[in-house]
């Protein structure tokens, strides 16, 4: 309830329910979904724009292997631009491994954070099957709101998991709405 009350109050969430910018648009196919956990209505807006345009202090929000490699997509765009970040998750991977499947990084910086959700354990033709990505994505982002506290930051998401890891976005974000989650999702214009 918490958590919801406040995102609420405050950041895009408030100014949502004032004014929607015009290349905001909230598509709805699963909004009279309620919160399982706090029966509220969970949020999910799309936006058309690059990701790191986001706000600062939002916490960005993109799926990762478990092996370290930001090497392509997204992933190679946040290595450019957030070095320090990459060698967190390259040394966490390091020593966590595989360990790291279903979990959430989150690295904390300026402007923004970075979460990291471990959505899979290898990439390239390695990757794993959607239904196992999906399984993790819920267990990742679950890891993610659990971390997201004091204070809780807006979470901004490329449509993760929809190009390298060739899950269709659709069964991602129903993922989403199922934990309740409040996002802004990005798509390139
Ligand atoms: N600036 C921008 N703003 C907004 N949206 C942007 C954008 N740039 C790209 N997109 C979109 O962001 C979505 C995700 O597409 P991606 O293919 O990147 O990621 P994914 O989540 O499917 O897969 C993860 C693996 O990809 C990586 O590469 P490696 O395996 O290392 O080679 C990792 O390391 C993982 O392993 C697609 O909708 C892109 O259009």
């Amino acid at each position: 309830m918490q958590r919801v009350a406040r995102a609420r109050s405050c950041g895009w969430y408030g100014r949502m329910q004032a004014t929607e910018p015009r290349n905001m648009t909230r598509t709805t196919p699963f909004s009279s979904t309620m919160s399982q956990s706090e029966g509220l209505p969970n949020k999910i807006l799309h936006i058309k724009a690059d990701l790191f345009a986001a706000p600062a202090g939002a916490i960005l929000v993109h799926a990762c292997n478990t092996k370290g490699s930001w090497g392509g997509g997204i992933a190679l765009a946040f290595r450019q631009k957030y070095p320090a970040a990459f060698v967190k998750y390259r040394d966490t991977c390091k020593k966590e491994g595989a360990e790291l499947l279903g979990t959430c990084l989150l690295i904390r910086g300026e402007p923004h954070d970075i979460a990291c959700l471990f959505t899979s354990k290898d990439y390239g033709r390695r990757v794993d099957a959607p239904a196992d990505i999906l399984a993790a994505t819920r267990l990742a982002v679950a890891d993610l709101l659990k971390q997201n506290t004091d204070p809780v930051k807006e979470l901004h998401a490329c449509r993760f998991n929809s190009e390298k890891f060739a899950v269709p976005w659709e069964e991602t974000e129903k993922v989403l709405v199922e934990l309740g989650t409040d996002m802004v999702v990005y798509e390139r214009p």
